[in-house]
């Protein structure tokens, strides 16, 4: 019976990789190491099959979501795969008019600003995004021991896109609907939840072994703002998140003032950027939470002499916290030399050995 033994074994080992393993906070014999963005523009194979194809024609078709979430794992030897998407990708699924146009990011043709852009939001259905299922299963089929992460964007990032139409520095209109309206706000809020709980869901089932919930841009909130108006959300979709059984990572960039509250939210690891120390981290998140980074990604274009010098830093701070995931402080930045990320990949793993 050669099918129900493979799932037997991938599962043994499946949940005994340092990945899973770092984010439950049991011992591993090396620090796990993965790069947010480690799929993309750095990769010249990336470049090379990206060529024709518009980014979000990419994101729906299965063959290619699944030679660009192997690239960086056969390239670099990481310790798991984030599955190659967007975070607009559910949004467009659901029927939006929205574009990610190269070297800006996602933009919205009608921005939703008002109660009747808002009943534009409706359910995603597990169907709307059939080729997540498909390129998850076979994703999953060809990683083997290696654990597959799933990720969606948080609601307040989501409602920052929708809101702005556009990547925005200030994110004005949002605030203004934020501070302003507050039912309409709310109301925004619980539909993007559903949907990202459902774009999450629809990964574990196919068999993502973790999720990462990206709210990239929340650190431009203040702690009481975020408490206010955006934790509530993110807590309802930990919790439901909870009934999955797999581990739920939280990352934000800026949110030093934040990280106790990203916590409080509910995930198993916070995210950290490279502004706020490992050890600081770890004082400032629950009890029973692991924390992932934070290497800053610009630090991959000094020599590789200071690259290693503080690698080793984040490792030695790693050490006060309850679990560690290597990984940078935000994604991998399209210029970056590949061979940095495979060296400092090997350099992880020999430095944290035990
Ligand atoms: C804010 C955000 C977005 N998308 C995402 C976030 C959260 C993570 C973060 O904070 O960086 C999430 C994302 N987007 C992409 C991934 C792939 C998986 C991986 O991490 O390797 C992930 C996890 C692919 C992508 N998403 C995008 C690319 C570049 C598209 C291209 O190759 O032209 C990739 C590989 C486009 C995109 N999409 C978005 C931006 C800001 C951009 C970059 C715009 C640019 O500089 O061209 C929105």
């Amino acid at each position: 019976m050669p099918a129900p033994c493979a799932w037997h074994d991938r599962g043994v080992t499946l949940q005994d990789s340092p990945f899973l393993r770092a984010c439950r906070r049991l011992p591993v014999d090396r620090t796990p190491v993965w790069y947010m963005r480690q799929a993309g523009r750095s990769l010249p194979e990336y470049r090379r099959v990206r060529a024709d194809v518009p980014m979000l024609e990419a994101c729906a078709r299965p063959d290619m979501i699944v030679e660009i979430t192997m690239q960086p794992v056969r390239r670099h030897g990481v310790d798991a795969a984030i599955y190659f998407s967007d975070i607009v990708v559910p949004l467009k699924a659901i029927g939006l008019d929205l574009d990610i146009k190269s070297g800006v990011g996602p933009v919205v043709a009608d921005p939703i600003r008002d109660a009747d852009g808002i009943k534009r939001l409706r359910e995603l259905e597990p169907d709307d995004v059939s080729f997540v299922t498909e390129a998850v299963g076979t994703l999953v089929g060809e990683l083997g021991p290696t654990p597959l992460i799933g990720f969606a964007g948080a609601p307040f990032t989501l409602a920052s896109y929708l809101i702005e139409g556009g990547p925005s520095k200030n994110h004005e209109r949002t605030k203004a609907l934020m501070y302003g309206e507050p039912e309409l706000w709310n109301d925004l809020m619980r539909r993007l939840s559903v949907i990202t709980l459902e774009f999450l869901k629809v990964q574990v089932a196919a068999g993502a072994g973790a999720v990462q919930l990206f709210d990239s841009w929340v650190g431009a909130l203040s702690a009481e703002d975020y408490r206010a108006s955006v934790l509530p959300h993110t807590a309802w979709i930990f919790e439901r998140l909870g009934e999955l059984d797999v581990p739920r990572i939280h990352f934000g960039v800026g949110t030093g003032e934040l990280l106790s509250l990203l916590s409080e939210a509910g995930a198993d690891v916070v995210g950290v950027d490279w502004r706020v120390p490992l050890d600081k981290a770890a004082q400032r998140v629950q009890p029973a939470t692991a924390l992932q980074g934070n290497l800053d990604p610009a630090a991959l274009f000094a020599p590789w002499e200071v690259v290693a010098e503080r690698a080793r830093d984040v490792l030695t701070r790693g050490r006060a916290a309850e679990g560690h995931i290597f990984n940078l402080g935000h994604g991998v930045l399209p210029n970056t030399d590949p061979d940095m990320l495979t060296r400092l990949t090997e350099f992880v793993h020999e430095e944290s050995q035990t």
